[in-house]
């Protein structure tokens, strides 16, 4: 049977690195896939993982119907054996629906990749729909951790290290930025609710309120 998978983490877990494996094998195979992304970092229709693959892939434009797309390359004798669509926290409720509709009319595989929640721990609306569409939702294997060493999972957006909780929700950006740069830190919950990140919690150890009192 032909299914909907939401492989879902935060960010900077393999999502997109599962997704050229995914990809790859089956190519590997003879099958063809079509790929869909989103404001992937690495710029228009492109699909990259931070290990440095990266391959072409369909830019969704806005209100773009994902099932007519797929539809139409078919009906002119192209090649859609599976859909990998990545990002896909950036897609809208409808598109999600339209792949859903694709793996239930068009009989395709469609594997979905992307991040559950934003910085402030709320779900996109297109991760939403894929929770609540997708027959199976697989959390990666590979976990980011926390810089306390826990599991992370939640995403934090930072500015200058320090974590920020207002602004747009969409704001393309990487871990590990530079100081002034707004950028986004894989935190455990218990350190997403502190607001602690890394550079808040190197600061807090060097700061002269908890070095320890010497006796003498
Ligand atoms: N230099 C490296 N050596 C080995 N693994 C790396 C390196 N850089 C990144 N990675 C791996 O790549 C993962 C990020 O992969 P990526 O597909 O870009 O993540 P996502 O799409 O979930 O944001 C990291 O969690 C890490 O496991
Ligand atoms: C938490 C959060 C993230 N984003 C953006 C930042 C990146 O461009 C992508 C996630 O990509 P990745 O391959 O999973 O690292 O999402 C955002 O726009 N808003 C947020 O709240």
């Amino acid at each position: 049977m032909p299914e909907l998978v939401f492989f879902s983490g935060t960010m900077d877990c393999g999502k997109s690195t599962l997704a050229l494996q995914i990809e790859h094998n089956r190519s590997a195979r003879g099958l063809q896939g079509v790929i869909f992304t989103r404001n992937d970092r690495a710029g228009e229709g492109k699909l990259s993982s931070r290990l440095g693959l990266v391959t072409d892939a369909v830019e969704v434009a806005d209100g773009q119907d994902l099932y007519a797309y797929l539809v139409d390359r078919l009906s002119q004798g192209g090649r859609a054996d599976y859909v990998i669509a990545d990002e896909a926290q950036f897609l809208v409720p409808e598109q999600i629906d339209q792949l859903a509709r694709v793996v239930d009319d068009l009989g395709l595989d469609v594997y979905a990749f992307g991040i559950t929640t934003d910085f402030r721990t709320k779900l996109f609306p297109g991760s939403q729909r894929l929770v609540e569409l997708a027959d199976r939702i697989e959390v990666l294997q590979v976990e980011a951790l926390c810089w306390c060493g826990a599991r992370a999972t939640h995403n934090a957006r930072t500015v200058g290290g320090a974590m920020v909780v207002e602004g747009a929700q969409v704001v393309v950006g990487d871990v590990n930025q530079s100081a002034d740069e707004v950028g986004y830190e894989v935190l455990c919950r218990r350190h997403h609710r502190r607001r602690m990140t890394a550079a808040t919690a190197r600061a807090a150890a060097l700061s002269p309120d908890v070095l320890p009192v010497s006796s003498t």
